[in-house]
């Protein structure tokens, strides 16, 4: 897959400005795009975040996930540091699309867990492809990174994407609540995220 860099700009957001950089992937004209801030070396470890799309989490507020909170705290932790990206890939629904995750969603209210009703659709769990991030870190110059991540499935993914060095996971486990917790549960059970969620909350599927 080769992915083509398009266009950048300035996007000021309440964390500061970043730089919004846009890539398109040649065989599919599917859309992904990288924020920066700051400046680095060729050699040096950045701060950043891999981030799956997440429309119903990320744009219209969700509490069935912790994708916006994930997000707004790499942003904010960035700003902190002054130099940082993240990755914004359009993996939405862990690649089954949107509309397929409302399909998934249903049968969660319906009493699946995330997992069991991407089976019940016929997809694998996880269907994201993280190759495309090796050629967008190589347009930004970024070759070893800390990353931001509760997921060892995505450092194992990155390292297998040759040139880029995971040099440290950097835990991101933000957004518990009740409307999200069995789902955070399932996450760590069943897809061995690196998180510790308490069992004394669990109000059931979400
Ligand atoms: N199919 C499906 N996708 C979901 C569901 N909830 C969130 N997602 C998607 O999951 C993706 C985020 O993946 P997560 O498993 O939450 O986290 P991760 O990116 O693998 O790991 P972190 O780096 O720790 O956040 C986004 O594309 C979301 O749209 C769900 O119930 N079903
Ligand atoms: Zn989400």
């Amino acid at each position: 897959m080769s992915i083509e860099f398009v266009a950048s700009s300035s996007l000021p957001t309440r964390w500061g400005d970043f730089t919004m950089h846009g890539f398109v992937v040649s065989e599919t004209g599917k859309e992904h795009v990288a924020l920066t801030m700051g400046h680095w070396q060729e050699d040096q470890p950045v701060l950043g975040r891999i981030h799956s799309e997440c429309l119903t989490g990320d744009a219209l507020f969700s509490q069935r996930c912790d994708c916006g909170y994930q997000l707004e705290s790499a942003m904010h932790r960035i700003s902190e540091v002054g130099q940082g990206f993240i990755l914004y890939l359009r993996q939405e629904g862990r690649g089954i699309g949107l509309i397929n995750k409302i399909r998934a969603y249903d049968l969660q209210d319906q009493g699946y867990d995330t997992v069991a009703a991407n089976l019940k659709l016929g997809f694998a769990a996880d269907l994201r492809d993280f190759s495309i991030c090796q050629p967008m870190l190589a347009h930004l110059g970024i070759h070893k990174v800390r990353l931001m991540t509760n997921n060892p499935q995505k450092i194992k993914a990155m390292q297998e994407a040759s040139g880029i060095e995971i040099v440290e996971r950097v835990p991101l486990a933000v957004g518990d609540n009740p409307h999200n917790h069995f789902y955070l549960q399932t996450k760590a059970k069943r897809m061995g995220h690196l998180l510790h969620i308490d069992n004394d909350n669990d109000n059931g599927q979400s």
